[in-house]
């Protein structure tokens, strides 16, 4: 059971010191490209903010204009109290109105932002992952990068739809509120200031510590998330080896783990809540003594005590709002931090920018022809076309720990080659060397005499076609299993079939090509979905065709049909064919025998048979075996 490894703890704390700004920052080229949205949305915040601030004000007025005080504005002072009131309740009734109607328009606009930012970072995600080297899969597990691609983006879309965007106009809110303080009375002012103060940073405190148990409960998601998959994935082995109970036991230590994790993250958003609860009762009481005292001494009035009552609690409701979104901004700038964690990845493996076309001219215009070619699908395959060579190729997966040593010789176009050797001994790693799923750590690779590293990826995966041991089919039907969204006639689709003698089992399924295949092919069984894997390299015409043990789980009578199929396709093209049945093998051009990642022989069978070495001894055990 894979389980990655814990972050080192100076990693996680250089997280908790990265800078949320920098992090938000990241939003920033998304939020562009709906600038207008986010323009609207930010303009409307103005408007709700100031209504919000200015209604303790207008309170203030109505009872300082009943009991006739100094502290009445001019223009209401001039007037009889009914038509004063009348013109404050009139103000009054608009904030409300302001406030309802545009506060709905602001969060759905803020809403639909959101939505539009989510779904672009998760098609960019995608694209990311998908454009990753195989070296970067090898080391991460799937539950991780589900985790990362559904759980984490939907953090980051809860911060839009649960309206904590509305932070922007609490902070708004206060400054007009502390603007309007400080016009009306400055000892209040300075007060509720001066408690603000010290709160604030006792914040910033919870928060930091928030945030990293958060990040800490994410990781411990990705666990659970890597172990389901595990367990869905191989469940036939979960099952035949009754894991069920023992798996449940992993399963419920990491959930625990999670659940610990989660206490943590609830215990500092309380105290947040808690601590601000408080407070706001702390500042009300402040301002009754300091107000009271002021109010005896006649420096003040009970019309201004009364706003000033309501902004000791207005002022921290912007924080108390704050405390409520805190848990869903800080998920989601712990979002941001791991989604930026997987954008940053580099893509290893890479199309050069600039392809050294004068160099290489003639070969690359060959390459391109060929390409040209198949795209117009009128390819022929040429007996001159597909040499291979490997020039002193060492490959390790890990560090220094080599599985492909000094690999150096040529395949010449149109030739077959049977790779043979024992388990282990690295044949799929040339085969992934040579479609470039990994880099080799020292030599070069040549196809027609460019280096691989110098061909456009998807030109050299076109020019050659890889059928392994077990196809992997998607959920879809039949046809574009075999097409797998190339534009190809359903002619060509059925020739391809004909050609690789699978179309008689493909008119036997209930509706043909049509017939819908699910997710990972399990309606059909693995012999079958290997013969669509046959049709699939077919249609592709390619000038290399690679067999890795592709016929092992085929049974004899089907394998006799593809072998007949497969002698017509091989025709002019260059081949590489890896088994482990030598039976199979035995009319190639040249067999190269591998152990520990050398090439230690290479000849036809019977020149191998009369040297008496390791494929001799591999050939009579096999012998004896029959
Ligand atoms: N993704 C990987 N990460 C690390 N090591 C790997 C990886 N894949 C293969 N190896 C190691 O590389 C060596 C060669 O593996 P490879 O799959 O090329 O052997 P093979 O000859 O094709 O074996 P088989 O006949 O069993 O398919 C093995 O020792 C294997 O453990």
């Amino acid at each position: 059971m894979s389980v990655y490894p814990f972050k080192k703890k100076s990693q996680t704390k250089s997280r908790q010191n990265d800078n949320d700004w920098r992090l938000f920052l990241r939003l920033v080229p998304y939020a562009r490209r709906s600038g207008r949205l986010l323009a609207l949305s930010m303009c409307l915040l103005v408007p709700i903010s100031v209504a919000n601030s200015v209604q303790p004000l207008l309170i203030g007025q109505a009872i300082s204009l009943i009991r006739q005080e100094p502290s009445t504005y001019e223009f209401l002072k001039n007037r009889s109290l009914w038509e004063g009131l009348s013109i404050l309740q009139g103000l009054f009734l608009a904030t409300i109105i302001v406030r309802l109607s545009l506060t709905g328009l602001q969060g759905y606009l803020v809403q639909k932002l959101g939505q539009k930012i989510t779904a672009a970072i998760r098609e960019d995600l995608f694209h990311h992952v998908t454009s990753l080297a195989v070296r970067f899969f090898d080391r991460t597990p799937v539950g991780k990068l589900i985790t990362r691609l559904i759980n984490d983006v939907e953090s980051l879309g809860d911060v839009f739809a649960t309206g904590a965007i509305g932070i922007v106009s609490d902070l708004f809110s206060m400054l007009v509120i502390i603007g309007l303080m400080f016009s009306i009375q400055w000892q209040l002012a300075c007060l509720l200031l001066l408690i603000l103060f010290p709160i604030t940073l006792l914040i910033i405190y919870f928060q930091q510590q928030y945030r990293l148990a958060n990040y800490k409960s994410r990781e411990e998601l990705s666990k659970i998330n890597s172990q389901l998959q595990e367990n869905i994935v191989g469940i036939n082995i979960v099952q035949l080896f009754r894991r069920e109970k023992f798996n449940a036991e992993l399963f419920r230590a990491t959930n625990n783990k999670y659940i610990k994790e989660v206490d943590a993250t609830i215990w500092y958003d309380s105290a947040v809540s808690g601590t601000l609860e408080w407070i706001s009762l702390i500042a009300i009481a402040g301002v009754l003594w300091v107000g009271g005292v002021l109010l005896l001494d006649q420096n003040l009035t009970f019309g201004i005590l009364a706003s000033f009552i309501l902004y000791a609690q207005q002022l921290f409701d912007p924080l108390r709002n704050f405390a409520e979104k805190f848990t869903v901004i800080q998920a989601g700038f712990t979002a941001i931090e791991r989604v930026n964690d997987i954008l940053d990845e580099p893509i290893e493996i890479k199309d050069q920018s600039n392809p050294r076309f004068s160099i290489l001219d003639t070969q690359f215009g060959y390459i391109d022809e060929i390409i040209r070619d198949l795209e117009a699908q009128n390819f022929t395959t040429s007996p001159e076309m597909g040499e291979i060579r490997f020039e002193h190729v060492w490959f390790a997966y890990k560090d220094d720990d080599y599985v492909i040593k000094d690999l150096d010789f040529i395949i010449h176009p149109g030739e077959k080659i049977a790779l043979v050797g024992p388990t282990g001994a690295g044949k799929s790693s040339i085969i992934r060397l040579l479609c470039r799923l990994y880099e080799p750590t020292q030599g070069r690779i040549l196809i027609d005499g460019v280096d691989i590293r110098e061909i456009p990826q998807a030109e050299l995966r076109r020019y050659m076609a890889v059928i392994l041991q077990e196809a992997f089919l998607f959920a879809g039907d039949v046809k574009s299993n075999i097409t797998l969204g190339d534009s190809y006639t359903f002619e060509e689709i059925e020739q391809a079939a004909e050609k690789t003698n699978v179309a008689d089992f493909i008119e036997q399924l209930p509706q043909g090509y049509d017939t819908q295949l699910r997710e990972r092919g399990t309606n059909i069984s693995s012999g079958q979905k290997q013969l669509l894997a046959f049709a699939r390299a077919a249609i592709r015409n390619p000038q290399i065709l690679v067999l890795d043990e592709a016929t092992a789980s085929l049974d004899v009578g089907t394998e006799a049909l593809i072998q007949q199929a497969l002698n017509q396709l091989l025709t002019k093209r260059t081949a590489i064919i890896i088994a482990h049945r030598l039976s199979t093998i035995r009319d190639v051009d040249r067999i190269f025998v591998l152990k520990r990642g050398e090439l230690i022989e290479q000849g036809s069978h019977e020149q191998l048979i009369e040297t008496g070495g390791l494929y001799s001894t591999l050939h009579n055990l096999q012998m004896l075996g029959t």
